[in-house]
């Protein structure tokens, strides 16, 4: 199944210049979404995962259904102001604007095996930020694991270091 046909690309959303790449068609389509979970599974089996992060909010949706399938504990790190609790706060900077993320400071056990996942890897801000967190909070990144990954926006340099996994390149 090709999933590029699922994604839909809207050129100068939110911002002039940028091509968004939207992932609610892939979403709609329960087919797909199985195809595109279990692409996700494959690249993540056997590495033994205690929690799976996701990033607020199209992380949740795959996210989500990856820490179900692998018995692990979902963990969110929200926009700035969302979690309830005490809270462990980074900044980083977006392809179009800058921002903030948070983590619950009890959502990770120092030596837990994390795999983190977002739908898509551009700059590599907020994923660095993410992986920041959770070293904080003495997680062991075993996985950055994304449904597509921007090529020419280079994320893959912000996260050396860590073993990153997409499914899909886009320009
Ligand atoms: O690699 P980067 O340059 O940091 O960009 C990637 C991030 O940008 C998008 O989220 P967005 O901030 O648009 O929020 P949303 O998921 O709530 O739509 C995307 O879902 C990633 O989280
Ligand atoms: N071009 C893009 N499309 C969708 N999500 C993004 N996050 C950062 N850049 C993006």
């Amino acid at each position: 199944m090709d999933l590029t046909s699922h994604i839909r690309t809207i050129p100068h959303f939110p911002k002039r210049g940028i091509a968004f790449r939207d992932i609610t068609p892939l979403l709609m389509d329960p087919a797909a979404s199985d195809h595109c979970l279990q692409m996700l599974l494959e690249r993540a089996a056997d590495l033994k995962i205690d929690k799976v992060v996701a990033i607020e909010s199209r992380g949740f949706f795959f996210g989500s259904m990856m820490a179900n399938k692998l018995n692990a504990g979902f963990v969110p790190i929200r926009k700035p102001g969302k979690l309830p609790y005490a809270i462990e706060k980074e900044f980083y900077e977006l392809e179009y604007g800058a921002d903030s993320v948070e983590i619950h400071k009890d959502g990770i056990n120092k030596g837990e095996r994390i795999l983190l996942h977002d739908d898509v890897l551009a700059t590599g801000g907020t994923a660095k930020a993410a992986c920041n967190l959770i070293q904080r909070l003495g997680g062991e990144i075993v996985q950055c694991n994304f449904i597509m990954e921007l090529v020419e926006l280079n994320g893959r340099e912000k996260l050396n270091g860590f073993p990153v996994e997409s499914l899909l390149s886009y320009p």
